[in-house]
């Protein structure tokens, strides 16, 4: 396959970097080998120096707790690391960088070895971007010569954390706001930089949402744009005199209203003056009005409308209804009204009581199913309010605590030393949570009888795998007395070779986003409910195999000094 290249971003005379198996570099250009802590260059030379930076390293990459006080993440992230893993090559600027930026006694030789580096000796086995993931088991195992994964370690981190806190934050709005809600993403002016609303965009996508306003990340990834209008747009007119071209053609295009706003303010007339709805409003605003308008000569076909401006029942939503009534009058249909102030559970029960009274008073057909968007500093908390309050709500516009990540704003993803020269390697720990998990591992997802996940298991990697109907026990990996016999009804090996270097093996498609949401939403869906649930849900339990966990603590006693009481 052809070599993807990807221009160097920093500008200067740049040579190329020369992908690898035909993956194109990351989407982000600032994604460079250079986007690294300087320990990771300081270690690679310290490595390279003492002739230690080609033995063979494993190192696992996961996360310790589940966000948002939740017991599930959704993994994401992965396709920006291949894309950087297949492109991973120092350009002549950066290596003089380094260069510049190291000690002066650093010697030259090391920086041919650097001139030399790609990936093309780097394995990496993960598991699939989309999946729902638990703590401690490997979401990457990245095997190579160590300083060169070495290197890697804080941007395949900084890929991961980010997507996958996002991603699981998205998921977790689409579970509270439940499956039949349309969920829009509205968070780029309020996402942390660039990087930030494009990576929000990108991963709340994938954890569930149907579309963002985000133009960008439409064109970047195909992923649905949606969008209403600004309180700028009703504010900036002031009367319907404004309105010069005053024509629409029908929706058929059979006929021409030559005066649609004497259309609208005939229905608005009838609104006010009828028996049922009379009482609930005077007179409207007229600015308001001539907004609407204007829009709705626009945009005949995707009239939606944010009421809020001036009063919601007393204008907004009157004013709303004569212009989708006159739009009826020419076979088009609004598609409704945005909520972005005030008591949304009440206002949106109104509005939906005001557009039934319209379809039964005047026989429009479906009037009272226009659609509702809502929007305003919503979190997964407001949501839970609205749903026991009772709304009518169809659409929730979410941005700042969505993309933000307000309630965590990270996920504490690490990566470590597991194995070098095929000796298994522990961190120890005070805090046990924080022990690692040694050895070059696999790991499996156990099913049982009811077709949900029971268990995630982590074994050696030349134990023989769990097998489907066969008894095995599932220890806790550090608490002794926490194991359980499971006898899975269905095994699944969790991590796939994404990047084979020079293995030989094939390596994994990478999917399309659309692919990777279906997936997650069907990662979501096959989850014990006790689980899932926002209040105290039940841990889902992660385990090592018997042999494993004797290892642990064979290797872990090997390496802690024993105390001396004086
Ligand atoms: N029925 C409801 N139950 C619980 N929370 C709600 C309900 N309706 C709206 N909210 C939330 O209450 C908060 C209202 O915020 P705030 O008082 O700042 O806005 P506002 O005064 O309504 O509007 P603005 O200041 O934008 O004009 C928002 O976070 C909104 O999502
Ligand atoms: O509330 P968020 O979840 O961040 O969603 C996006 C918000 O952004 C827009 O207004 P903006 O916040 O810019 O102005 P406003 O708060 O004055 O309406 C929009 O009207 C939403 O309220
Ligand atoms: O299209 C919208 O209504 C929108 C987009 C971004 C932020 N707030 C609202
Ligand atoms: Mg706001």
């Amino acid at each position: 396959m052809a070599a993807a290249a990807v221009v160097v971003a920093n500008g200067s005379k740049e040579e190329e970097r020369r992908g690898g198996g035909g993956i194109d570099g990351p989407t982000n250009p600032m994604v460079t080998p250079l986007l690294t802590d300087l320990y990771q260059f300081t270690m690679a030379y310290a490595y390279w120096k003492a002739g230690k930076h080609n033995e063979r390293a494993v190192f696992d990459l996961y996360f310790r707790k589940s966000p948002f006080g939740g017991e599930y993440t959704v993994f994401a992230g992965l396709e920006e690391c291949i894309r950087l893993i297949a492109n991973f090559r120092f350009t002549e600027d950066e290596i003089a960088f380094i260069q510049a930026s190291l000690p002066s006694s650093c010697e030259i030789g090391f920086y041919n070895y650097l001139r030399g580096i790609d990936c093309s000796d780097v394995e990496i086995h993960a598991i699939s971007e989309g999946y729902v993931v638990f703590p401690k088991i490997p979401l990457m195992r990245i095997e190579g010569p160590v300083a060169v994964v070495q290197l890697l370690e804080t941007p395949l981190v900084n890929l991961i954390n980010y997507a996958s806190l996002v991603a699981t934050n998205a998921a977790r709005h689409r579970f509270v706001a439940g499956k039949s809600k349309l969920l829009l993403e509205f968070g780029l002016r309020r996402a942390q930089g660039p990087d930030g609303g494009i990576g929000a965009s990108k991963y709340c996508y994938m954890g569930g949402f149907d579309a963002t306003s985000n133009v960008a990340a439409g064109k970047l990834f195909g992923i649905p744009l949606r969008g209403t209008h600004s309180h700028a747009f009703v504010s900036s007119f002031m009367s319907p005199d404004e309105i010069t071209e005053k024509s629409l053609q029908s929706c058929d295009g059979s006929n021409v209203c030559e005066d649609f706003v004497s259309l609208v303010q005939s229905w608005l007339s009838k609104l006010k003056w009828s028996q049922v709805l009379g009482g609930i409003f005077g007179e409207t605003n007229q600015s308001e009005l001539a907004a609407f308008m204007s829009y709705a000569l626009a945009f005949p076909i995707n009239f939606l409308a944010l009421v809020d401006t001036y009063d919601v029942m007393r204008s907004g939503v009157p004013n709303f209804c004569a212009v989708a009534l006159a739009l009826n009058d020419l076979g088009y249909r609004a598609v409704g009204i945005r909520l972005d102030s005030g008591d949304l559970a009440y206002q949106s029960c109104e509005a939906r009581k005001f557009f039934l009274t319209i379809e039964k008073e005047f026989g429009v057909p479906e009037f009272g199913r226009i659609g509702i968007t809502a929007s305003n500093d919503l979190n997964e908390e407001t949501l839970d309010a609205l749903n026991k309050q009772g709304h009518e709500i169809d659409a929730f516009g979410i941005g700042t605590h969505l993309v933000t990540c307000y309630a965590q704003p990270a996920l504490g993803v690490v990566f470590k030393l597991v194995e070098i020269n095929k000796q298994p390697r522990i961190k120890l720990s005070e805090d046990v949570s924080k022990v690692s998990i040694p050895c070059k591992k696999r790991s499996y997802r156990l099913y049982g009888k009811e077709g949900y996940p029971l268990v995630d298991i982590m074994t050696g990697e030349n134990e023989p795998s769990p097998k489907v109907g066969e008894r095995i026990l599932c220890r806790h990996p550090f608490n002794e007395s926490k194991r359980a016999y499971v006898v899975p009804q269905r095994v699944e090996e969790l991590m796939k070779c994404f990047w084979p270097g020079r293995s030989g093996k094939e390596r994994e498609d990478l999917p399309p986003i659309k692919v990777i949401r279906q997936r997650c939403i069907e990662q979501l869906d096959l989850m014990r409910p006790d689980h899932m649930r926002r209040l105290n849900p039940t841990p889902y339990k992660v385990s090592v195999s018997a042999k494993l966990y004797d290892f642990i603590h064979f290797l872990w006693l090997n390496e802690a000094p024993v105390g001396e009481l004086q």
